[in-house]
């Protein structure tokens, strides 16, 4: 008989385990990535159609977005990064990011623009998202870091399918066969690796 397995602990399992696989990959393979990720890019039409994207910052051994974010900077578009909000937990802020930009470090240590109202982009304005993940499924299923952040940032496209679209980006390696879900999960329409480029 097979015993029951909260979901939650499924999932707590199922981070660790891609967190680790991605931790395994060297700098020669994550710089490969990197490159191979922004070829994918300068091909995806949600991105060349869009103007105001949003990306994060690579942390604990992400795909790293550098690549993109310079060439996104060299056809003028406008790049936003996540922070978090300074009273509303579990909320992400999306700042305007410029080569010149005041960063700052957060609780996690991810780096990210200082606070300034200024640059603040509200998120119905974003074009795409492109949300970073810790593991994803062949649906398009996605699990991320567990706080949250993402999945209430999207809930607008979730509920109605509109809003700002997005885009997940990770390794290969974060792929897995079956992505226990919740209802608030928001599934990704699309989901850029270094190898391939999943619609759905
Ligand atoms: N690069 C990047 N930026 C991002 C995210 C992300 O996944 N990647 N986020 C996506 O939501 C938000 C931050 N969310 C996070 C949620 C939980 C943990 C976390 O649990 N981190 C630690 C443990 C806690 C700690 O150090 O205080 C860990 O690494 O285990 C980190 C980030 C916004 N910025
Ligand atoms: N739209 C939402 N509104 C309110 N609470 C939410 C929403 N989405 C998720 N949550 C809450 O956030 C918590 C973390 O969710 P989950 O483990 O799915 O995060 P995650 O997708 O791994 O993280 P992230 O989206 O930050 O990358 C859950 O306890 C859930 O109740």
């Amino acid at each position: 008989m097979r015993s029951a397995v909260p979901a939650s602990a499924t999932r707590q399992h199922l981070r660790q385990q891609t967190r680790e696989r991605r931790r395994q990959l060297t700098p020669v393979q994550q710089a490969t990535a990197a490159r191979d990720l922004l070829e994918h890019c300068k091909q995806a039409t949600s991105i060349i159609n869009a103007q105001h994207i949003a990306l994060y910052l690579a942390n604990d051994s992400e795909l790293d977005t550098m690549p993109v974010i310079e060439w996104l900077w060299q056809q003028g578009k406008d790049v936003y990064l996540p922070v978090l909000h300074p009273f509303s937990k579990g909320h992400l802020l999306f700042l305007h990011y410029t080569p010149t930009t005041r960063m700052t470090t957060n609780r996690y240590g991810i780096q990210e623009p200082a606070l300034d109202i200024r640059l603040v982009k509200p998120i119905p304005e974003l074009d795409v998202i492109c949300t970073p993940l810790v593991a994803f499924d062949n649906t398009g299923q996605r699990l991320g870091m567990g706080g949250g952040y993402y999945d209430r940032t999207l809930s607008l496209w979730h509920r109605e399918q509109r809003g700002p679209r997005p885009v997940g980006l990770a390794h290969d390696c974060q792929q897995v066969d079956n992505l226990p879900f919740e209802a608030w999960d928001v599934p990704l329409p699309e989901i850029i690796t270094p190898s391939y480029h999943f619609r759905w």
